[in-house]
């Protein structure tokens, strides 16, 4: 390497250490995050390949007012930096080495740092307004007014650019909204409406052409140094233009997990120069960086390799030994060390979101627009209960008092019980879509699952009871059941406890299985053994014992919703020939008459209480057991540093970080 660059960069290094806070770029920026990682590796274990490297001793920094970009081939480790600088690696990851804050191992305050993941989980049916405007009401505090949090909402959008764009659907599968690169920008606005002092970006220009990647990029870059407070951007991205790399203040370039460079972004060209990798003119810099370390098609080329040019694998290990016995590389340790020793401040621990009962208000009001306006949540489904249910009350019209409406009454309940309520998987592809920005959101601490479930339950509550009333009422009269409006209502009441019982179930599954398809099949798969164990199709007594009855039959909601439905239809009913609807009950149908109909119901609404709960508590164990896992996994304690939750009882990945 020539001395003229590590010279140069040498001074700006060295200006920018000083005391720490003051950079020769940016001035002074005391109230930001210094971010500083030595000697980081993650690594995966695999039963049959064993533990992988997937991050090779990392060293770097990142500070206030500065924007550094990682950049790599695919697979080089980009975002498994990103993610363990957030604390959001995997739990299959184990990582050591040292991560700081301001030169501390401490607390990162909510609202103090922002993670944009590469997908757009928003909800397609709210406008970018809507959006933005409903996720500032879900994260500033109580104390700004709500002209304030609208304010802020849109100030973020012109920022972003968007102002055009502002009343246009997200969009999403269905129908034509926002452009991808809009998508991105509407992330990044809802990430920054805290003005978090600490942003990590993964890949926010992927699949935007040249033009949108550079006005995302120049955006972003703008934040840097907004309100006069120094912002920390670390972004990773693909493959910058010239002009977006000129946004960048310092550059660390991965191949295969080890680090090619890390420097200010302006020396990078002739650090490669230097060592035998002169940019050709006319290229793009980063181009000519990326081809020269990416050694994913070497064998594709390795017979056509030009005479004298070198094999990717070579050029990385010359570059990588280059650049550990570099200036640049004892520049940037010594700067490490140089934050680490500063006098910094703690970060504010205070708890800055909205309170949990604006956050479920809120979260009502944004899920009940969502399901209004998502046809494929309720409304198809409605039309198609009300189809269904004209098809029972035609087949099943008029059944009278005989012998043989005794059956016929039997396979009608049963068929609504069962099939009209297994029918509620319908909504799912819908809430996974919901549980997605759910996932978002939660893991950068906006709310927690308790919000969540709350918001949920509420605002499906008017639409499941249009699904049960107006179809219920459809197949309760026409073919005769038994009459009073008593009986209608408790019919209706039950198909409602069965219909939110069946979403409580999927909402469990949702958070078990990685994808929609997979949900679909385990969730009719568990309702599928629940009607066999009903006590429908084999009656109680005849029920095989292990399994089947104990436990099956009892824990199954079809048991109570089959039950509740006899009784409310054959109690004091009169058949011909004078038989007894009480004794049909147990003689027919075996049903258990030992207690009330309402106390089916009863066990049914609570059934769909313990399902919430329990689905509360599954993603509350996956929350806090995988911090642990990792934290078992990591070694030696000395090495690890804790990112602690300094806030919430929502306290997330991001805030919540073992390294
Ligand atoms: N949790 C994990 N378990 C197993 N392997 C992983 C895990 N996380 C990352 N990897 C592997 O580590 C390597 C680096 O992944 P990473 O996602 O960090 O790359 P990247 O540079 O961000 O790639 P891209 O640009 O394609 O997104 C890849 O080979 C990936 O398969």
């Amino acid at each position: 390497m020539s001395e003229e660059i590590s010279r140069s960069t040498a001074i700006e290094i060295v200006e920018s250490s000083g005391n720490g806070s003051r950079n020769k770029r940016n001035g002074y920026y005391g109230d930001g995050v210094f971010l500083t990682w030595e000697d980081l590796w993650v690594t995966v274990s695999n039963r049959k390949k064993g533990s992988t490297s997937i991050l090779q001793g990392a060293t770097g920094y990142a500070r206030p007012g500065e924007l550094l970009a990682i950049m790599g081939p695919s697979g080089s480790g980009k975002s498994t930096l990103l993610d363990a600088l957030a604390g959001r690696l995997g739990s299959n990851t184990r990582q050591t080495g040292e991560i700081l804050i301001n030169g501390r191992k401490q607390a990162l305050a909510y609202g103090t740092s922002a993670y944009v993941t590469q997908d757009d989980a928003l909800m397609t049916t709210l406008t970018v307004r809507e959006t933005v405007y409903y996720s500032a009401q879900l994260q500033l505090p109580d104390t700004m007014s709500i002209a304030e949090k609208r304010e802020r909402a849109e100030l973020t959008i012109t920022e972003m650019g968007l102002q055009d764009a502002i009343n246009t659907r997200i969009g999403g599968w269905s129908s034509k909204g926002l452009s991808g690169g809009q998508k991105r920008r509407v992330s990044i606005c809802i990430e920054i409406l805290t003005r978090p002092k600490l942003l990590f970006l993964d890949e926010p220009t992927s699949g935007l052409d040249s033009a949108a990647s550079y006005y995302v990029m120049s955006r972003i870059a703008k934040l840097d140094q907004r309100d006069g407070v120094g912002r920390t951007i670390i972004t990773s991205i693909h493959q910058p233009s010239n002009e977006v790399f000129q946004l960048f203040h310092n550059l660390c370039l991965l191949s295969s997990g080890k680090t090619v460079y890390f420097g200010p972004a302006s020396a990078a060209n002739e650090f490669f120069a230097s060592n035998g990798f002169p940019c050709p003119i006319h290229q793009n810099p980063s181009d000519h960086f990326l081809k020269t370390i990416n050694r994913d098609f070497d064998k594709d080329i390795e017979e056509d390799l030009p005479e004298g040019r070198i094999p990717t694998e070579e050029a990385i290990d010359i570059l990588t030994k280059a650049y550990k016995s570099s200036d640049i590389y004892e520049q940037v340790r010594s700067q490490v060390a140089e934050i680490c020793k500063q006098d910094s401040e703690v970060m504010e621990k205070k708890r800055k979101h909205a309170r949990f009962l604006t956050q479920c208000n809120v979260l009502t009001r944004r899920s009940f627009v969502n399901m209004f306006r998502d046809l494929g949540y309720y409304w198809l489904r409605l039309v198609v209960y009300i189809l269904l249910a004209v098809g029972l009350a035609t087949v099943f019209l008029n059944l009278g008092t005989s012998y043989r409406s005794i059956q016929a009454r039997g396979s009608l309940l049963m068929f609504i019980a069962s099939f009209l309520t297994f029918m509620t998987i319908g909504g799912f592809p819908s809430f996974v879509e919901e549980m997605k920005v759910f996932e978002r959101e939660r893991l950068n601490g906006h709310y927690g699952v308790t919000a969540f479930v709350i918001g949920n339950s509420l605002s499906s509550a008017p639409f499941l009871v249009l699904t049960s009333f107006i179809p219920g009422a459809i197949v309760y009269f026409p073919p005769g059941l038994q009459g009073g409006s008593q009986h209608f209502f408790y019919f209706a009441l039950l198909l409602y406890a069965c219909m939110l019982l069946v979403e409580s179930l999927m909402m469990i599954v949702a958070s078990l299985v990685p994808n929609y398809l997979m949900g679909i099949i385990t969730g009719a798969g568990i309702q599928g053994l629940m009607i066999l164990g009903g006590g429908f199709f084999r009656l109680p007594n005849d029920l095989p014992p292990p399994f089947w009855k104990y436990p099956l039959y009892y824990i199954a909601f079809h048991k109570y919703a089959y039950q509740g439905m006899f009784k409310n239809e054959f109690e004091g009913m009169r058949f011909e020939n004078n038989q007894d609807g009480d004794e049909i009950l147990r003689n027919t149908w075996q049903v258990e008459t030992g207690y009330s109909k309402w106390v089916d119901l009863t066990i049914l609404f609570g059934m769909v209480i313990f399902y919430r709960f329990l689905f509360l508590v599954i993603i509350k164990i996956t929350e806090k057991l995988k911090p642990m896992i990792i934290a078992f996994l990591s070694v030696p304690p000395k090495q690890t540093t804790q990112i602690m939750a300094a806030t919430s009882a929502t306290a997330t990945p991001l805030q919540e970080q073992r390294v």
